[in-house]
């Protein structure tokens, strides 16, 4: 059972209508916050240090039209990014953070390139459990048939929201992968063949099982192939959206990571029943994945729960972010036994230890 609660206690009537107001016009807010960074105006105010800029310096500086940097900054103000001192625009700290964090930049850029138009068809998209916003940017049935072949800049973006959240994490969980010594190792999911890279380099014995779209399998197999580890791996073509596409057995470890939130409870289930199948007795199954009721910080839970509705209207239409138990209460269905869990990593992650009985 789930206990939580976002607004400060004992908030007052009139903050939360300004929270309200802050909803209703946030849309209007990312576009302006946007546009400064992108333009250039945001860093001209840092540069000016303690001085700042007025609206006039800038127009003579050659950013931007009176009119254009009146609309955008007052917007700006409004949201904390810039403060107006003696009607100087210096850098606020939530522009600080605009302008120099980078997880802030890459969800920017995600939510504009890969997510703003097709929300639009969110409420399609939830009665119809399709991705009816994915249109926007091509013609698939989920966004993973068509993650090589996103046009630019939505491609980029994607990528950079995916990698921020998987890389941050893969170097700290290697000796949790390795602990029980495993020499058949399946990535499930094996996207850009990151994870697959790092592990062969980390361990001399290893081999590595790739399971992923061959579209997708194809970009794995080039990174393999220049970081020439490539004779160590076997690519396993598949879409796990089809029952009956059986995963290869004899595994000593499968690791899924950023995985299952692409997928329905439904499907869930069956991909980890295949997965049990697939793994010796007494092997390990290793999820790394994010769960937004075991973040430590509201901040973290938050950017978690407002992705769900990309996988909605963009994704899949039937996945979302999950609690931990949806996992484990799957996982042990599928005749696992949960080991252990460990949050805490990287920005997000948690990571869950799974076994097979050894019989
Ligand atoms: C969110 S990415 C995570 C990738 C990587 N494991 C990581 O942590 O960065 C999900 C991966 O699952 C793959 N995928 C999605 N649907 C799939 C399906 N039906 N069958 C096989 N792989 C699928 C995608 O192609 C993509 O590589």
């Amino acid at each position: 059972m789930t206990t939580h609660r976002f607004s400060p206690p004992g908030q007052k009537a009139f903050a939360a209508r300004f929270e309200a107001q802050r909803i209703a016009f946030g849309p209007v807010v990312f576009h302006c916050v946007r546009l400064a960074w992108k333009r250039g105006w945001l860093q001209a105010i840092a540069d000016s240090a303690g001085e700042g800029l007025s609206v006039a310096d800038m127009v003579t500086q050659g950013l931007g039209t009176d009119y254009a940097l009146r609309v955008v900054l007052e917007s700006c103000l409004s949201a904390g990014v810039v403060a107006l001192e003696a009607d100087r625009y210096v850098l606020d700290k939530t522009g600080y953070c605009v302008l120099t964090d980078t997880m802030t930049q890459v969800h920017l850029d995600f939510i504009h390139d890969i997510c703003y138009e097709g929300l639009m068809k969110l409420e399609a998209s939830l009665d119809e459990e399709a991705p009816r916003g994915l249109s926007v940017l091509g013609e698939w049935p989920t966004l993973y048939e068509g993650l090589s072949r996103l046009p630019e800049p939505a491609k980029t973006s994607w990528f950079a929201f995916d990698h921020l959240h998987s890389d941050t994490s893969f170097p700290s969980i290697l000796p949790d992968v390795f602990k029980t010594e495993p020499l058949q190792l399946m990535d499930i999911g094996a996207n850009t063949g990151k994870f697959a890279r790092v592990a062969l380099q980390h361990d001399a014995k290893v081999h590595l099982h790739m399971v992923d779209l061959p579209q997708q399998l194809a970009l794995a197999e080039m990174t393999l192939k220049e970081a020439g580890l490539r004779e160590r791996a076997t690519l396993h073509p598949r879409n796990l959206l089809d029952t009956q596409a059986e995963l290869p057995g004899g595994m000593d470890l499968v690791w899924m990571s950023q995985f299952l939130s692409c997928f329905s409870e439904g499907a869930m289930a069956s991909i980890l029943q295949r997965a049990a199948r697939a793994l010796k007795p007494g092997g390990q199954l290793l999820i790394l994945d994010t769960f937004w009721d075991r973040q430590r910080y509201d901040i973290a839970a938050y950017c978690l729960i407002n992705t769900s509705p990309y996988f909605t209207a963009m994704a899949s239409g039937n996945s979302k972010i999950y609690e931990g138990s949806v996992y484990i209460r799957l996982a042990q269905a599928a005749g696992l036994q949960l080991q252990d869990v460990r949050d805490g990593i990287g920005y997000s992650h948690s990571l869950m230890r799974f076994s097979k009985a050894a019989q």
